[in-house]
């Protein structure tokens, strides 16, 4: 049986190559699929079947549990979706980046199903990072951004390190100074329905401090951010302190917010409008997705010296929908970053980034670390070459819930 790994760059469009195959079938390589079912595991799939469980109450991929897929996390989801796909028994099953957010150990894990399933099914995995490609399959292909397919070898075409060497512009207001930590969790435990997550969490995040975050799938991150940005209900009652207030202790989840910038990758989808990466940036003084009111000339101009960093002055009247995906990510940390915050968290901001994307991403962050006192929490589970965060905080499942520990 043959098996595709098929390279795929930000710029390619990943939909219409999957529906092509789905459906049409315009590629003369999987000519053999004709007259095959198959199906896809997606993030655009994963959400699909989330949509039907929240809207029409129908649990296809979770009718066997209890818990619903929503509130699953990702890795979890992926694991459940994945073993649903199977149990329909498809001929062949597309794989979209099968690897991004997960965990070591489900990396393995899942490498070991998919060695298994290609003695019953064809796979064809699309890949962003060359490193990801199953080792079982030798068919290994390019998509480019024209939709074409060529044939490569993975181990040729190395990753140019680009760095940025204009410096980071000084913010126009610095923000109200807090004494460190800045962030404080004494103790912390969280249990939902009883089931212990979080045990006993002790972390103080000081000034300029470069934190990545790591644990398992599931291990309780993305419930510790939570707790961080306030908006855990299950903070109040802990010995919790964000920016030298206790939770709980009548502030606001607004004054909280203004001292953090944050990224996660669905954020992007609120940008649909037309946004130029100019009026984008500016937005990101007033927290607010358009601009309501006329910039001034120093908004303007920080704006405009952020692009010069970023290397995509040119474009500063291009709209932001317009990018690829890469610089948009680079716009959406500058746009947090512009008012140069206590706190900067990006949430697995390097899912789905190509070699070369990822690359550029970790060199900017890097440069935030050095060049200006914002504290940074990195969750990923990639290690990310060339990322320099001075320390480490993971989380590790118990039992009991996850401890957490500080391992660098
Ligand atoms: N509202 C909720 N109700 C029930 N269980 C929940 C809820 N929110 C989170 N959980 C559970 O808490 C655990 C921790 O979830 P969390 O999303 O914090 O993990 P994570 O480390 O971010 O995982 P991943 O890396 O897979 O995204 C998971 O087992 C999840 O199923």
């Amino acid at each position: 049986m043959q098996h595709y790994s098929i390279l795929i760059a930000n710029e390619t469009n990943t939909k219409s190559f999957i529906d092509s195959i789905l459906n049409t079938n315009d590629f003369s390589e999987f000519a053999a699929l004709n007259e095959l079912r198959g199906d896809v595991l997606s993030k655009h799939r994963i959400e699909e079947l989330i949509y039907e469980e929240e809207h029409h109450d129908l649990k296809i991929a979770t009718s066997s549990i209890t818990q619903s897929l929503k509130s699953m996390s990702t890795g979890e989801r992926k694991k459940i979706v994945l073993e649903y796909l199977i149990s329909t028994k498809p001929d062949y099953l597309i794989l979209d980046n099968p690897f991004d957010n997960l965990d070591q150990e489900a990396i393995q894990s899942l490498s070991t199903t998919l060695k298994n399933l290609s003695k019953e099914l064809i796979l064809i995995v699309l890949l962003s990072r060359k490193n990801d490609a199953p080792n079982f399959i030798s068919n290994t292909y390019k998509l480019d951004k024209s939709g074409s397919l060529e044939k490569i070898n993975l181990n040729s075409n190395l990753v140019k390190e680009k760095q940025f060497s204009i410096k980071i512009p000084e913010p126009i207001l610095k923000i109200d100074a807090c004494e460190d930590p800045l962030i404080y969790l004494k103790n912390v435990s969280v249990n939902y329905h009883d089931k212990p997550i979080l045990t006993n969490i002790n972390w103080k995040i000081n000034k300029g401090e470069f934190w990545q975050l790591k644990g398992a799938n599931g291990s309780g991150k993305t419930t510790v951010l939570s707790m961080i940005t306030g908006e855990n209900s299950k903070g109040y009652g802990q010995d919790l302190y964000l920016f030298n207030q206790k939770k709980g202790s009548g502030e606001s989840i607004w004054d909280i917010k203004k001292k953090i910038g944050y990224y996660a990758p669905t954020l992007t989808h609120n940008f649909y409008g037309e946004h130029t990466l100019e009026h984008m940036l500016i937005s990101g003084l007033n927290d607010s997705i358009g601009l309501y009111k006329l910039p001034t000339e120093e908004q303007i101009n920080t704006a405009r010296a952020w692009l010069v960093v970023l290397d995509l002055y040119s474009k500063k009247d291009t709209l932001f929908i317009d990018l690829p995906v890469g610089q948009q990510r680079l716009i959406m940390v500058a746009r947090a970053m512009i008012k140069q915050p206590l706190l900067l968290i990006l949430d697995e901001p390097t899912e789905n980034l190509d070699d070369a994307s990822a690359s550029l991403f970790v060199a900017l962050i890097n440069k935030i670390s050095q060049e200006t006192s914002t504290a940074i929490i990195f969750v990923s589970h990639r290690n990310e070459v060339g990322l320099q965060p001075k320390n480490i905080f993971e989380l590790q499942k118990t039992k009991n819930g996850s401890i957490g520990v500080i391992t660098k």
